[in-house]
């Protein structure tokens, strides 16, 4: 396959060629190319029911005609999780305003800090749900799509272990069944007068993978290829979008490939755009560079045949390696929404913001 090419688009993957052993060699061959040398790539027939990915899509919209008085109560100011509602304006990527609405949401479970523990096991509780009135069917419908990422996660965690020439279950050392997973529902304004067109700023994604549902027709979504140039990433109906986050770079030795990326504002006068990403979690109590892989030497030299990866404009989750895997993805959370850090986590605010919420240009969060 070739190894030295740059890419100018993503490349689509069928997820059914995974299930004839036929066809199966085929899958992981684009499988590898993709992780190295793209860091992003479409995959086409999923194991997610598409009834389940029409609802998703279906309530998308709706979650966000909801009042502003309703929406504000489940601001995810009230949630030390950070679950819950983030108006337009109050997230930071790059040490700027992002121009999106969101929810953030969890797969199910409680929180289990307690005084003494560490306070990033504070980072995982319960999500914050509208009342079943006001958006029926709802949290049922979605519980049941993020059950089905969750099994495709791993499902997809498998074949990367097998095509990089691991044991099929070696990268399941990194899961902790306790840890659950987030995802967002995310709406992105049309650009106006005022706005910049920061949709989303450049930045890598945590943990291992990311499974991005682009949720009506519109372009935005871009990645940045080996040398830098901004690359569309158009919805393709029928597909999820497969990215690699820095947790998963940096456990495979930079093999696979976290892929900066970003998403631009509608343009004036069109339609919102609306994305449902699933961010895949891995155990909270690990440091990633205490943790060894061995790869056969034939495909670690892959890296070096891919070439020098020109620098990216995302700086974000730096600190894989030497804090635990918790304490990452809590910094992440803390420079993305400061104003629930600054609520629910007093002392890492100081750190990270000490002139106060706007005055901190440079300071990157994540996804
Ligand atoms: O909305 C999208 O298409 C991508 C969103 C994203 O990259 C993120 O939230 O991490
Ligand atoms: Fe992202």
């Amino acid at each position: 396959m070739a190894v030295d090419q740059d890419f100018s688009s993503i490349p689509v993957l069928d997820y059914a060629l995974t299930k004839d052993p036929a066809t199966r060699p085929k899958f992981l061959d684009q499988l590898r190319y993709a992780l190295v040398n793209v860091g992003f790539l479409y995959l086409s027939n999923p194991p997610v029911s598409q009834d389940d990915i029409d609802l998703v899509i279906d309530y998308a919209p709706k979650l966000f005609t909801i009042s502003q008085e309703k929406k504000d109560k489940l601001l995810m100011r009230n949630s030390p999780h950070f679950l819950g509602y983030t108006r337009i304006g109050a997230e930071y990527t790059k040490g700027k305003t992002d121009q999106r609405e969101q929810y953030d949401f969890a797969t199910p479970y409680e929180c289990q800090w307690t005084p003494g523990a560490p306070e990033y096991h504070k980072l995982w509780g319960p999500a914050q749900w509208h009342d079943e009135k006001d958006i029926p069917g709802f949290k049922e419908t979605f519980l049941r799509y993020l059950a089905q990422c969750e099994e495709l996660s791993y499902q997809f965690i498998d074949l990367i272990a097998e095509t990089l020439g691991l044991e099929k279950d070696a990268l399941r050392i990194f899961f902790d069944p306790a840890t659950p997973h987030r995802a967002k529902v995310v709406r992105y304004p049309a650009i106006s007068d005022v706005d910049s067109n920061q949709g989303v700023g450049p930045h890598f994604d945590s943990c291992f993978l990311t499974f991005l549902l682009q949720a009506s027709p519109h372009n935005g979504l871009q990645v940045q290829n080996l040398s830098g140039e901004w690359i569309d990433v158009p919805p393709i109906p029928g597909t999820f979008v497969v990215n690699i986050g820095k947790g998963l770079e940096m456990v495979t030795y930079g093999l696979t490939r976290a892929t900066s990326h970003q998403v631009l504002s509608p343009p004036a006068g069109s339609t919102p755009r609306y994305s449902i990403p699933f961010f895949q979690h891995i155990g909270q109590n690990l440091r990633l560079n205490e943790i060894h892989l061995n790869f056969p030497p034939d495909v670690l030299a892959l890296r070096e045949k891919r070439g020098v990866v020109g620098a990216a404009d995302s700086v974000n989750y730096g600190e894989y390696g030497h804090e635990y895997s918790g304490q990452v993805s809590l910094i992440g959370r803390i420079k993305s929404h400061p104003d629930v850090a600054e609520r629910h986590y007093p002392q890492l605010f100081q750190k990270f913001f000490p002139q106060g919420i706007k005055a901190e240009e440079g300071s990157s969060g994540g996804y």
